[in-house]
């Protein structure tokens, strides 16, 4: 059996009282597209900043390929193969949308120094334009991000994340604020980059996610959450099926 690309173990976090994490365990194998669901106030975002170095655990160990990277900062996860959306928009808004994916790959390959010599774009502006056609926004690929729709700009914010060919994406509420009309399309897409990545190499996907439908049709097993513990991980059919998860959280 192959190794996890991600593998959390015993993750706690307290903020004074709140045991915002209590001592969570998953894996998230190679390919694999990983739902984290939840109540507000669950503790999905306190783990999700553990996995990406904003906040360190009280305890646990988090490891990334077998390598621990429990105490690694934000940055050098991105330089291990760690992308991740925002649930707020994260794109420059008078930088055009081609311009805003090879920043985003910039910042990733190393500091301000190692740029300012660097060839213009570095071959990444061949890079930006594959993942502009695949995420089919070659038509406003030389606009200003800021004049896109919002819908337009979350595409922008989550082929961001895809620049740096990472082996692991986090995807923080990729559907909010997201005009209905345009979820299926977000879910598609994200199957997509999952089965036939751009640059050849199969990424691992973590996603949280309020839309029910979306993280049902889009995860191959999903996590609940209720009050920092986990109440159970599971296909999207244990979890619909799952009399517990159905008392706590999708029942209510
Ligand atoms: N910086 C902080 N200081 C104090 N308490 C915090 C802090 N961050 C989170 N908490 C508390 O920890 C608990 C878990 O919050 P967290 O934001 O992780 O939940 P969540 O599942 O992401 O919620 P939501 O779905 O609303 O985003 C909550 O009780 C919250 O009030």
């Amino acid at each position: 059996m192959s190794q996890p690309v991600l593998k959390v173990s015993n993750i706690k976090k307290a903020y004074g009282a709140i045991q915002a994490v209590g001592g969570v365990s998953f894996e998230v194998m190679p390919g694999e597209i990983f739902g984290v669901i939840g109540p507000n106030g669950s503790g999905k975002t306190t783990l999700f900043n553990s996995m990406l170095g904003q906040i360190t655990p009280d305890e646990g160990k988090i490891e990334l390929n077998g390598q621990d990277v429990t105490h690694a900062g934000p940055l050098e996860l991105s330089r291990r193969g760690v992308g991740r959306t925002f649930q707020t928009l994260q794109v420059f808004g008078k930088m055009s949308v081609r311009d805003n994916l090879i920043v985003a790959a910039q910042e990733h390959q190393g500091s301000m120094l190692s740029r300012m010599f660097a060839p213009s774009d570095s071959g990444l502006g061949a890079k930006a334009d594959a993942l502009i056609d695949q995420f089919r926004i070659r038509h406003v690929a030389d606009k200003k991000a800021g004049e896109l729709s919002y819908g337009q700009q979350k595409l922008v914010d989550i082929a961001m994340a895809f620049m740096s060919e990472p082996d692991l994406v986090l995807l923080d509420e990729p559907c909010a604020g997201v005009n209905p009309s345009l979820v299926g399309g977000i879910s598609t897409l994200l199957k997509e980059l999952n089965q036939n990545p751009k640059f050849g190499k199969k990424s691992s996907f973590v996603v949280i996610e309020h839309n029910m439908d979306f993280v049902m049709d889009l995860c191959h097993r999903i996590m609940v959450m209720v009050e920092g513990q986990v109440l159970a991980i599971g296909t999207p059919e244990e979890i619909r099926n799952n009399k517990q998860v159905l008392d706590a959280y999708l029942g209510s």
